[in-house]
């Protein structure tokens, strides 16, 4: 297989799922999305429909044939299948669970991904019959917009499955970023270096939520989604960081736990966007408005970073 699978289908169609279907289906798939609740389906349905008018507003390549359902019944959307994108929550006890069930619904050629955002690939392929078959594939949210996916292979993944992978990604006009196993990818590991020291920096009083965002969109988001920070270490020099983290890597935050201020948030009902109420808090259909704010940004600057020179 080096294009994509005519038939894929999606376990677990939460944040994920629906954008992830979406971005498949808009290249020419047959996408099957399950979901054992029945609630979370319902909403996945509005979910694809709006991330396909998404897609469309960011005129992405569409390929004709592809087409979406939405089952109760997992054993229909495995049936067939060649490609299985399991996606429910970051749990490995759940997700070895479910990847037995799938197991036992398709034969052993199927490739079967997992989403996990960083649970080690090899962990979760412990008690998989043909864990060759099994690959991370970890896609970024909004995944229908964000044209990056890791492909992770864990210790028993066949050579020829990570390759297909890469394909597959490829052939939905994504770049895929083949990684060695470590625990969180690379992406996560990056963005919870930056997000660990962005609480400790509000922890501590040293700036406020709205300073913050100020300055990490502008002084390093605008700059690193032109330059790599391979490139931007190039364009500052090597001497200055030398001289810069020789006293400052030091004094970063280190620490090993989840911030305290987070647990406390988590335990005053304070999720963010799903309660209404995080970091900032939202009156009624601000949260509505505010994702309506971020996609249009997103679709924007997609479609300029598309059109420049990457360096
Ligand atoms: N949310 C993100 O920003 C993000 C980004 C990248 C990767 N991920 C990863 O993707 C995976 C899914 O994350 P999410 O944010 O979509 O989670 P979610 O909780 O929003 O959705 C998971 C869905 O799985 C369903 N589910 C639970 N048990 C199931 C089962 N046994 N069979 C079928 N469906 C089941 C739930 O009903 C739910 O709808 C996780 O591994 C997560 O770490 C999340
Ligand atoms: C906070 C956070 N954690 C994990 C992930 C992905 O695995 C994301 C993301 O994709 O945006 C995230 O924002």
């Amino acid at each position: 297989m080096s294009t994509l699978p005519a038939i894929a289908t999606v376990i677990g169609s939460g944040t994920m799922g629906p954008g992830i279907a979406a971005t498949l289906v808009r290249a020419g798939a047959q996408v099957r999305v399950y979901d054992i609740s029945a609630e979370a389906r319902a909403r996945a349905e509005s979910s694809f429909a709006f991330a396909s008018t998404v897609l469309d507003q960011l005129d992405s390549a569409k390929t004709e044939g592809g087409s979406v359902s939405f089952t109760s019944d997992i054993a229909e959307a495995l049936s067939g299948s060649l490609f299985v994108i399991e996606a429910v929550p970051e749990q490995i006890e759940l997700k070895k669970k479910v990847l037995a069930q799938i197991e036992g619904l398709v034969a052993d050629d199927v490739i079967i991904a997992t989403n996990t955002s960083g649970i080690p690939i090899t962990a979760m392929a412990e008690s998989m019959t043909v864990p060759a078959r099994f690959v991370g594939m970890h896609w970024s949210n909004p995944p229908h917009l964000i044209p990056m996916i890791e492909v992770i292979p864990g210790e028993s993944t066949d050579q020829a499955v990570t390759d297909q992978l890469v394909e597959i990604v490829k052939a939905f006009g994504y770049h895929p970023v083949l990684e060695k196993e470590i625990a969180g990818f690379v992406e996560n590991r990056v963005l919870y270096a930056i997000l660990r020291e962005c609480v400790a920096l509000l922890e501590e009083g040293i700036v406020t939520a709205e300073g913050l965002d100020t300055c990490v969109k502008w002084g390093i988001g605008y700059k690193l989604s032109v330059i790599g920070p391979t490139r931007l270490l190039d364009m500052a020099g090597m001497d200055i960081y030398a001289a810069v983290s020789g006293y400052l890597n030091k004094e970063l935050d280190a620490s090993t736990e989840t911030p305290k201020v987070i647990t406390d948030m988590i335990a005053a009902g304070k999720l963010g966007f799903k309660s209404e109420g995080g970091m900032y808090e939202y009156g009624p259909g601000e949260v509505d408005a505010k994702r309506r704010d971020i996609v249009a940004g997103l679709v924007a600057a997609r479609k300029t970073l598309s059109s420049i020179a990457s360096v």
